[in-house]
């Protein structure tokens, strides 16, 4: 499977990256959230560089330009609540897109186990189109997955980006595995190394959702 990951390459991303996971600068969350829509926004424009183009004729007041310009908007599917930042960034560069969001919480139990509840689903059809997953974590790999089944109700879709910030190593393995024989593509921010007893990436940043919108009961 395709797996880009950005850290890999120097470039202003990984600013970012740094910022959201530095606990001095988790204490501003509109900082937080802005740099995640940055992200998202850095990574639309590494997407459309592999979505389909073709070359259009463009009527200026001075004449004919001719223009090599995507042909078809993806669908931006993101997980509730932490995608939304990233959704926004996504969105900002694929302004046409059509959009979906699922929801997906771990609940847990009194031993500390959890399971994810997928309970809102909004999606358009998305029969023969290109989807964009976006979650700006990959941890175990279960909210995508789960999410992804939930969007099938939806129609199938020609080819899925599944555009995560940071991952960890065993959820981009079960990803990879789990979308060997489906057309997928994997844009991945950072990938680290450990999962924690309670499946928190580590060294991660903490957990996502509650640093962009607060803690929740
Ligand atoms: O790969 P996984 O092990 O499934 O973990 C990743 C999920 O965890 C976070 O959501 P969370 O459940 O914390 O919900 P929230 O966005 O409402 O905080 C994150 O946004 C992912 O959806
Ligand atoms: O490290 C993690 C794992 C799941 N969800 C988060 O927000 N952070
Ligand atoms: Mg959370």
């Amino acid at each position: 499977m395709q797996t880009t990951i950005f850290n890999q390459q120097q470039s202003i991303f990984n600013r970012f990256i740094a910022e959201i996971r530095d606990t001095s600068i988790q204490t501003d969350p509109m900082r937080f959230r802005r740099n995640i829509e940055r992200m998202g926004e850095i990574m639309a424009y590494e997407i459309s560089k592999v979505l389909p183009h073709e070359v259009k004729d463009v009527k200026t007041p001075l004449g004919i330009a001719q223009e090599n310009v995507m042909t078809e908007e993806p669908v931006i599917a993101s997980i509730l609540r932490a995608g939304l930042p990233m959704h926004q960034g996504l969105l900002n560069y694929f302004d046409r897109a059509e959009n979906a969001f699922v929801s997906a919480y771990r609940k847990y139990n009194e031993k500390g186990d959890f399971d994810i509840h997928i309970e809102y689903i909004s999606s358009p059809s998305l029969d023969d189109k290109v989807v964009i997953l976006s979650d700006p974590m990959l941890a175990t790999g279960t909210s995508i997955e789960l999410a992804y089944k939930a969007l099938l109700v939806k129609g199938k879709p020609k080819h899925v980006h599944i555009a995560s910030l940071i991952a960890s190593e065993a959820g981009v393995q079960y990803v990879q595995n789990m979308f060997k024989d489906e057309p997928v593509t994997l844009w991945l921010g950072a990938v680290d190394a450990e999962l924690s007893s309670k499946s928190y990436i580590i060294p991660g940043i903490g957990d996502a959702g509650d640093l962009a919108y607060g803690s929740k009961i």
